[in-house]
């Protein structure tokens, strides 16, 4: 579902990515790990069409589109901040997403919408000014449940989550996930992703230096083997 083959970016004499294979499967959640600046974000706006590459191809979902135009069809991007218009209300943010799409959504479709992504029903009606960051996440994902995605991109989902709203976003994921869409998460909360992702891949200097099976992995050991194989770079 999302192919990425011998990706290349360079900033300069900079190489941010450097021959990146990446493969995530369609029902796979996979997490991208790496310290800061191993090119987790660069290769997520190679992935949107953001960030034009310097070499190799990405395909989502099958599409023989160029990356940003496969994406605008059949992503879903969950930033760490999820920008809406303060001045709408939940309701009304996706009620305006949607006929960008090209939708007529009912009151009862946009609601049905938020109550899968458990946004509290007090705050539909709200504007979203006063929503918390757990809250945007919410309406991120109704966002891409209503476009139907097939490929949901997340950069740092869960960092400044409490523990609560962290393992209920988890489960939103899942869910999507188990409905069949592919997701990459970029992520340092290793944690999470242990808990989460079927799969992760430790980005560094923009090499995918190593992959893991986090089911054959027991708890913790998904940090021990990220701070060895780290240690073992020096
Ligand atoms: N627009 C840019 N111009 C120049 N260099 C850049 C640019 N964006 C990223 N870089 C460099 O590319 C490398 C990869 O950065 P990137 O942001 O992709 O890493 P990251 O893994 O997402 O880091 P973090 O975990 O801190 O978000 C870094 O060396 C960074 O300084």
């Amino acid at each position: 579902m999302i192919r990425i083959e011998q990706l290349v970016k360079r900033y300069g004499d900079r190489t941010a990515v450097d021959h990146l294979n990446l493969h995530v499967a369609a029902g796979e959640v996979y997490a991208l790990l790496g310290p800061n600046g191993a090119g987790k974000s660069t290769t997520i706006g190679c992935l949107l069409g953001f960030v034009p590459p310097d070499g190799g191809t990405i395909t989502l979902a099958g599409s023989p589109l160029p990356p940003a135009a496969a994406a605008v069809k059949h992503a879903a991007y969950i930033a760490e901040n999820v920008a809406l218009y303060d001045r709408l209300t939940g309701v009304e943010n996706v009620e305006f997403f949607m006929r960008l799409l090209g939708q007529k959504p009912s009151r009862e479709r946009i609601e049905t919408l938020l109550e899968r992504a458990g946004l509290p029903a007090h705050a539909w009606h709200r504007l979203a000014q006063g929503y918390s960051k757990g809250m945007r996440q919410k309406v991120g994902i109704v966002m891409a449940l209503a476009k139907g995605a097939q490929v949901l991109v997340l950069d740092e989902p869960t960092s400044g989550l409490d523990p609560e709203a962290s393992v209920s976003f988890g489960t939103l994921i899942r869910s999507l996930a188990d409905d069949g869409a592919a997701v990459l998460m970029a992520t340092h909360d290793l944690f999470r992703a242990q808990e989460l992702a079927d799969r992760c891949g430790m980005l560094v200097g923009g090499h995918l230096i190593s992959e893991w099976n986090l089911g054959e992995l027991n708890a913790g050991e998904l940090e021990r083997n990220y701070l060895d194989t780290l240690a073992s770079r020096v």
